[in-house]
Parts: structure tokens; C-alpha cells; sequence
């Protein structure tokens, strides 16, 4: 249902949509005397009064951030006019300046400042679109930060502690986002002060946001927008370019940007593959500020001469990793480094991601100058607010044990509108096979796989958003960035080969500080994945099963393709790590800061850290199985694989 924004009907003290389901209480709230933590109560203290969130001791964190002399502003990023190199527009504001300000800053508060005008009225937003209010920030109190780099501008603790364009402002406020995400906090003014930036957060955790309010309040203040006299050309000159990796995603993305810079006269415009490239170029005749792009679509069009990548200021990657991995980062390369696009150090490159393995950042640093490390959270990590479940099935009985568990929902009330759950599997056809079998088994359930046509997926997309079909088969197609409400339970059928793709999988779930499920079937073909996978769960303060730590205790002898993320994952510590710095204790060039939350003892604990002594296995857990989804990438389709694969058995997925 399209809907404005005053008929949201939103109020601070209404209970977030959610499952009606025995209430998962993550482990670090269990002592916090908060019942659960959709508690419609506890989400009104902390929403109302930042409980937690802006007490003494967060202002006790903040202070010892800035006294921790590394805080210049940034000056070797790019420059954006206005006097060379500068640091964020970060207004020094007192704390109880801020305080008030977070207080008048949010509309909610006070619905009479709103101006009934004021609506998302062209843009079709849904009510599924517009965040409810109900971000748990309590779940983010502890959340460890590190930055490695030089300069890092500090961090602020509100949206109004940054100077962002106005109409920028007043859309963030449209989208009831009440205060930054710690992502945000970090990256938004690293960012804002031209600084490149490689940032990793866990999934569900603003990353979208933290990259387009940087680019879309550069091109409002720095006034780049394109002149209405160069619109209408045959060829398009973007100036920020966003790439993700999947169709999907880039629409996602697309969406959200629209919304963040709606009435601001910033265009923006989305290319992708399987959909009419006809229609995408008028879409780009009419002008366009940030394009939005899949790499296949986008090189194509260079190609025809239809987008010229020349007036690029801002370069952002989402899902960086996947985006550098062996499957796309020839394309990607030949997009940043072989077309018209301005140098590193003369464009803004920010890379996001929550995962982020040393080899891939070791490429992606010939993307960025001087660039900052961030990370927050526990980096390729899952977040607590994830109960992860894992259970020992034999292959041929996984299709009972999914029917039993889906039963097991249904007969607790948990189908519906209200409690998605996507079902992960391996190959396409697999999807397929098992979205015939729910059918028929009385299962509503539709599958999504990169054989599908474009149509399809989007089909099968709303069809499961809407809640129509509430189960969604999919591949790795949608395991990455897909911001989904309410699924309440992802399910891997098939565990996939790499850790990094399980945290993604289940990151479909548990976002923006919700809680969700996932459950893991695990066959004795998963023997592999089972260390890094124990790491994981330790590190979330998952309970293990003694059987999978014994797994975990054999595959630590054998050879396995996820020996490097084992290690990584095996500390039960955060495992933030900026690969420039080797072992953590230290870069001289870097000056290096660490919280964790509102103390900063992460220091010490950091550097302890296993962390930094990973990764002597190469590309292991990079090597993705020829049928499937993860690795059938546009590249193929364009003939741009290099001599690293074959393609005769590589199928076509539509990454592009
Ligand atoms: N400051 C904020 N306040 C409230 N909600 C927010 C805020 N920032 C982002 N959100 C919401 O949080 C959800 C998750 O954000 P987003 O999709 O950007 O996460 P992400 O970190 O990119 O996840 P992934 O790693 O899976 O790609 C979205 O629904 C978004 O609208």
C-alpha cells in the first residue's frame, strides 16, 4: 500500500509488528532487566530518553575518543571546493546541546512541528518502508568499534552533531530515523570529511545509509549537482556511482536513496541487468546525479557510450567483498580502473560490507587513498540478536526435518504476514525442487534463484514481502543486503561452503536491532565449515551442541577451505582487524582508536586478538562450487572471466 508520511500513524510507545512467538531474549539483554527486547516499553525508554544510549558514561566514551590525540580533521582525502581538504562538519556542540537537540530533532515527539505537506508522495513508500521506530538501540550499547588511518574524524552522537544538507535533514527525519546507527556515528563524518573509507558493520546495521547521506549531502553542498543544461544528453554523467551485486540489491538501494534525497532535486537513477536497458537510458536522459548500478548493466552502457564515468566524485561499494571476490572483480575492475574514472585521491571511494577478509581488502586498497579502517561490531560476525540454532540431520531427511520445523511454526501461530522465514539452499535447481515440494505439502512457498527471469524474482520478491507466500527458497541471490521486515526465521537448508555467506544468509533476519532465528541443518558434508562455524556462534554467545565442537575439533586438523576464517573466527573476540596494520599493536602510520561502547578497554582485548595472525590460507573459502548461485556471476555473461574459470559450467545467474 503506497503511503504518505503522516500516515504512518507512528507513536513512540506502539509495540514493533513482530511475531507472536516465545520471545527470544538475546544473552546480553538477559541481565538487563528488559523482559524482551521488543518490550514496547523498553523501546519507548530508550527511543523517548536514549536510555542507555546518551548516558554519562556513552558522554565518558565520547570524551576519551577525542582525547585520544588523533583527532585532526581529515586533510588528504579528496578536497570538496571550499578550501582544500577539511574535516567533518561536525558543529561543536555541548553535550547538553546535543541532548536537546536529539530531543528537538525528532519529530515524533512533538507532532505538531510536522508540516502536513510534507510527504514521500511521488515515491512509492509502503508502510513495510518506513521504519517503525522500534530500532533497539540498547542492543548496540557495547558495540565495539575500531578505526585504524590517519586523521580519523571523530564520531558523533547525533544527526544534527553533522552538518548534512537540509533537505537531507528533513528526510531522515521523514524517515523516522531518530538517531544514527553506530555505524553511522563513525562513518557518516569520515565520509562527510572527503576521507575514503573502508568500513564493515554487522548486517541489519545502517550501512545503506551511513554511504548515501555522505554522498547525497556532497552533491547538495557541494553544489555538483549536474547542470540542467547537460540532462537530456545522449550520454550520462553521474557523479556518484553506487554498485552493488545484484539486481535486487541495487533496486533496494535505489529506493532508499530516493527516499533519502527526495525533494532535494538530486537524481538518481538505477541500472541493472535483466530489465529493458531501453527504458533505463531514458531514465538516464533525464539527468542523473548517483547512478545506482550493477556492474554488468554498467559496463555495458559504458560501452555503448550511453554513461561516461568521468565527473565521478563519489565511488561507493556495497557488499565490497563479494563485489572484489573472484567472481566479479575483473568487471570491477575494468568499471574503476580501466574506464573514464577519475583516480583515487581525486574521487571519494567508500566500501562497505560486513565481512571483509584480509585478502580482499588487501585488493580493495588499489581502490582507495589514505583511507580510513572502520569497523563496528564484531566484523563478519552475527549479531547476538540472533539466536542461531544448528541441527544434525542426515541429507536425505533434511525435507522431514524442515516440514517438522515449519509444523512447528505454524502450529505456533508464527505464519503469517508477521513471521517470514527464507529457506536457503545451494543451487537453483534445488530451489526449485524444494518450492514444488512446500507446495505440495501444503507450504506456501515460492522460490527465488538467478535462473529465474527478472520478473520472476521480482514477482517471487513481493510475493514473499507482502507476506502472500511466506516461505521464500532462495539461493545466494538473496543473501546479501536484502532488507526484508519481518523475517523472523532463516533456515539453512544447505549450509553454504564459506562462513562469511552463512553470516550474511542469516543476516536476513535480526536487522536494525530486532531479534530473529536461524537454524542450520548440518550433514557430515559440512564437517569443513564446522570450526569457523563454532567461532561464530562463541563469538555471538550461541550455545553449541557438544557434537558440533567435536566436529569443529576434527575439522581443526584436517585441511579444510575455511582453515583462515576458523582461525578468525576462533577467538571469541572481536575481530575487527585492519589488514595494514599486521598484527593489531600496531602501524606507525596509522593512529588507531578502539571503544567498545561506552568504555574503551578493547585495546588490550583486541590485542590479544588472534585476529591478526589470519589468513595464511589464500582464497580458501573463496572457491564457490560451479552450480552455485554465489558464483555465477555477470562476469560470465559477458565474457569478462578472464582465464581463472570456464564458463561452460557456470550458469548465468543475473548478478548483473
Ligand atoms: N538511524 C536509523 N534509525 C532507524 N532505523 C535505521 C537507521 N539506519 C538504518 N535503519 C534501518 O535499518 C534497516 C537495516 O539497514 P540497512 O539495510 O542499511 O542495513 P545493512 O547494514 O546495509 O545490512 P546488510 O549488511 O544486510 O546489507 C533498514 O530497514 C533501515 O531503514
Amino acid at each position: 500500500m503506497a503511503m504518505a508520511w503522516t500516515d504512518t500513524g507512528y507513536e513512540f510507545t506502539q509495540n514493533t509488528s513482530r511475531p507472536d512467538r516465545p520471545s527470544y531474549i538475546p544473552p546480553h539483554l538477559r541481565h538487563h532487566g528488559v523482559s524482551t527486547f521488543d518490550n514496547a516499553n523498553a523501546n519507548a525508554n530508550a527511543n523517548a530518553n536514549a536510555s542507555g544510549f546518551y548516558n554519562q558514561s556513552a558522554q565518558d566514551g565520547f570524551v576519551s575518543f577525542n582525547r585520544s590525540g588523533t583527532r585532526q580533521q581529515g586533510r588528504n582525502g579528496p578536497t570538496r571546493g571550499r578550501g582544500g581538504g577539511r574535516g567533518p562538519r561536525v558543529r561543536g556542540r555541548s553535550w547538553a546541546g546535543r541532548q536537546g537537540e536529539f530531543r528537538d530533532a525528532n519529530p515524533h515527539q512533538n507532532r505538531a512541528t510536522f508540516d502536513i505537506a510534507e510527504k514521500f508522495d511521488e515515491l512509492e513508500v509502503t508502510e513495510e518502508d518506513i521504519n517503525d521506530g522500534g530500532i533497539n538501540f540498547e542492543a548496540y550499547e557495547d558495540i565495539p568499534v575500531e578505526a585504524s588511518g590517519s586523521d580519523i574524524p571523530p564520531s558523533v552522537d547525533a544527526f544534527a552533531d553533522i552538518d548534512l544538507a537540509e533537505g537531507l535533514t528533513k528526510n531522515i527525519k521523514r524517515c523516522k530515523y531518530v538517531k544514527p546507527t553506530p555505524i553511522q556515528r563513525h562513518a557518516i563524518p569520515i565520509a562527510i570529511a572527503g576521507r575514503d573509507l573502508m568500513a564493515c558493520a554487522q548486517t541489519g546495521s545502517g550501512k545503506t545509509a551511513a554511504f548515501c547521506f555522505p554522498i547525497i549531502s556532497g552533491v547538495l553542498n557541494d553544489n555538483f549537482l549536474t547542470p540542467v543544461s547537460a540532462r537530456g544528453g545522449k550520454v550520462a554523467y553521474p557523479i556518484a556511482l553506487i554498485l552493488s551485486p545484484t539486481r535486487e540489491l541495487s533496486c533496494q538501494i535505489h529506493d532508499e536513496a530516493k527516499k533519502f534525497a527526495y525533494q532535494t532535486r538530486v537524481k538518481i537513477a538505477v541500472a541493472y541487468g535483466g530489465a529493458p536497458i531501453s527504458l533505463q537510458f531514458r531514465n538516464l536522459e533525464r539527468g542523473v546525479d548517483i547512478l545506482v548500478a550493477t556492474p554488468g548493466r554498467l559496463a555495458d552502457m559504458i560501452e555503448r557510450g550511453r554513461v561516461s564515468l568521468k565527473r565521478i566524485k563519489y565511488l561507493a561499494l556495497d557488499e565490497a567483498d563479494r563485489m572484489l571476490d573472484m567472481g566479479f572483480e575483473p568487471q570491477i575492475r575494468k568499471i574503476v580502473e580501466k574506464m573514464d574514472m577519475p583516480q583515487p585521491g581525486k574521487r571519494q571511494t567508500l566500501l562497505f560490507s560486513a565481512t571483509f577478509p584480509d585478502e580482499i581488502q588487501r585488493l580493495a586498497s588499489d581502490f582507495l587513498s589514505n583511507y580510513i579502517f572502520l569497523a563496528v561490531g564484531r566484523v563478519g560476525s552475527s549479531t547476538e540478536l540472533i539466536a542461531q540454532r544448528v541441527e544434525l540431520v542426515e541429507d536425505m531427511n533434511k525435507r522431514s526435518c524442515l516440514i517438522d520445523l515449519l509444523r512447528g511454526q505454524r502450529e505456533n501461530g508464527l505464519h503469517g504476514k508477521h513471521a517470514l522465514t527464507v529457506v536457503f539452499v545451494e543451487t537453483k535447481k534445488g530451489a526449485d525442487a524444494l518450492e514444488t515440494w512446500l507446495s505440495r505439502n501444503g507450504f506456501l512457498a515460492i522460490a527465488i534463484h538467478g535462473d529465474k527471469v527478472q520478473v520472476e524474482r521480482e514477482r517471487a520478491l513481493r510475493s514473499f514481502k507482502s507476506g502472500a507466500t511466506p516461505i521464500l527458497v532462495a539461493t545466494d541471490v538473496a543473501s546479501r543486503g536484502l532488507d526484508i521486515p519481518h523475517v523472523a526465521h532463516v533456515i539453512n537448508f544447505d549450509l553454504p561452503k564459506d562462513i562469511d555467506d552463512y553470516v550474511h544468509r542469516i543476516g536476513r533476519t535480526g536487522r536494525a536491532g530486532k531479534s530473529g532465528l536461524a537454524t542450520a541443518f548440518f550433514t557430515e558434508n559440512n564437517q569443513p565449515l564446522a570450526k569457523s562455524l563454532v567461532g561464530l556462534m562463541e563469538e555471538a554467545n550461541q550455545e553449541i551442541p557438544s557434537w558440533l565442537s567435536e566436529y569443529a575439533q576434527r575439522s581443526s586438523y584436517s585441511v579444510g577451505s575455511n582453515r583462515g576464517r576458523a582461525q578468525r573466527y576462533g577467538s571469541g573476540k572481536f575481530g575487527g582487524h585492519d589488514f595494514r596494520n599486521g598484527t593489531q599493536s600496531g602501524n606507525e602510520n596509522c593512529s588507531y582508536y578502539s571503544t567498545f561502547g561506552n568504555t574503551n578497554p578493547m585495546v588490550a582485548s583486541y590485542t590479544d586478538s588472534s585476529y591478526g595472525i589470519v589468513n595464511t590460507v589464500p582464497d580458501s573459502g573463496y572457491c564457490y562450487p560451479a552450480c552455485s548461485d554465489a558464483f555465477a556471476a555477470a562476469p560470465v555473461e559477458d565474457g569478462l572471466y578472464g582465464g581463472r574459470f570456464t564458463t561452460e559450467h557456470v550458469v548465468a545467474s543475473g548478478w548483473d
